[in-house]
């Protein structure tokens, strides 16, 4: 589904500030992969995201997805196949509109012009049955303005709008790194489910290595550009948060320095 092949990005080219933040990155995704991203500090994670979804253009390199090359595709472009939530909650959603309003716009990312028009009785039907997967009332709120829903309600919302229309590729960029405990780990539990369920390609960067181990079907750690450890089958399986770190500093030679990562 997803392939990236020698992937480069350089920041400030030519410059003082020369950064090489995507060194060579080769990763393929199969159909329903769910691959959680974890690295230090300016490992890369981020960068990978936006040059996939089109924010960065390249230095060197192909993204092919579902066999069609996207590497010169503008961002609006790869958008109606990319779903994506970040971590800000504000983000992803219209605050002066309403639920339903919103969810319109993310269902009318599937329709042809000529039906963006209007939102029939089935429509709505089908925004409760889907806002009742997320267990929070939303869908006796259809009529509310998403700016008076908390973080957590927002960023279910973002991840129901990010996948109403079935994408071919989901990006999640920290999406529970903002909420409280509770309802991150329930955001988190509302992704594994939309994600199994639909059969989503996801890649999930998270600061946690505990979730990044928890959830998804596998596991890359990134460093200073590269991925530096695939993890998946039994490896993955028998793999403790302690033991990741201790493999990360031996093939690194350097210290894990993400202090929300060890935290987390
Ligand atoms: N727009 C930019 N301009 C210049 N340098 C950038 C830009 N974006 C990222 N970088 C640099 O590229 C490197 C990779 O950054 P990136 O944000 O991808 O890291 P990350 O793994 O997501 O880190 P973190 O966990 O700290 O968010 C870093 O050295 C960063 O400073």
């Amino acid at each position: 589904m997803l392939r990236v092949e020698s992937l480069s990005k350089i920041f400030s080219k030519g410059s003082t500030n020369e950064k090489l933040a995507l060194r060579d990155v080769n990763l393929s995704l199969g159909e329903g992969e769910f691959v959680t991203i974890i690295g230090g500090n300016g490992a890369g994670k981020s960068t990978l995201m936006n040059c996939i979804s089109g924010v960065y253009e390249i230095d060197n390199g192909r993204i092919t997805l579902d066999s069609t090359d996207i590497t010169f595709d503008p961002e609006y472009k790869r958008s109606r196949h990319i779903g994506r939530v970040f971590q800000d909650p504000l983000r992803g959603t219209a605050h002066d509109m309403t639920i339903e309003e919103n969810l319109s716009i993310a269902f009318a990312k599937g329709k042809s012009v000529g039906l963006q028009a209007g939102v029939s009785k089935k429509d709505i039907n089908l925004f409760k049955e889907r806002l009742q997967l997320l267990d929070l009332g939303l869908e006796n709120r259809l009529k509310h303005k998403v700016g008076l829903l908390s973080g957590g309600q927002r960023q279910a919302l973002t991840l129901l709008m990010a996948t109403i229309i079935k994408p071919r590729l989901l990006l999640l960029d920290e999406h529970t790194a903002a909420l409280d405990p509770t309802i991150a780990r329930k955001v988190l539990s509302l992704t594994r489910k939309i994600v199994s369920e639909e059969k989503l390609c996801t890649l999930m960067i998270t600061h946690n290595m505990k979730a990044s181990l928890e959830y998804g079907t596998r596991t890359i750690m990134m460093h200073e550009g590269r991925i530096m450890m695939d993890l998946q089958g039994h490896e993955r399986k028998d793999m403790t948060v302690d033991r990741l770190i201790e493999q990360f500093e031996k093939r690194s030679g350097a210290e894990l320095d993400n202090d929300r990562m060890l935290l987390g």
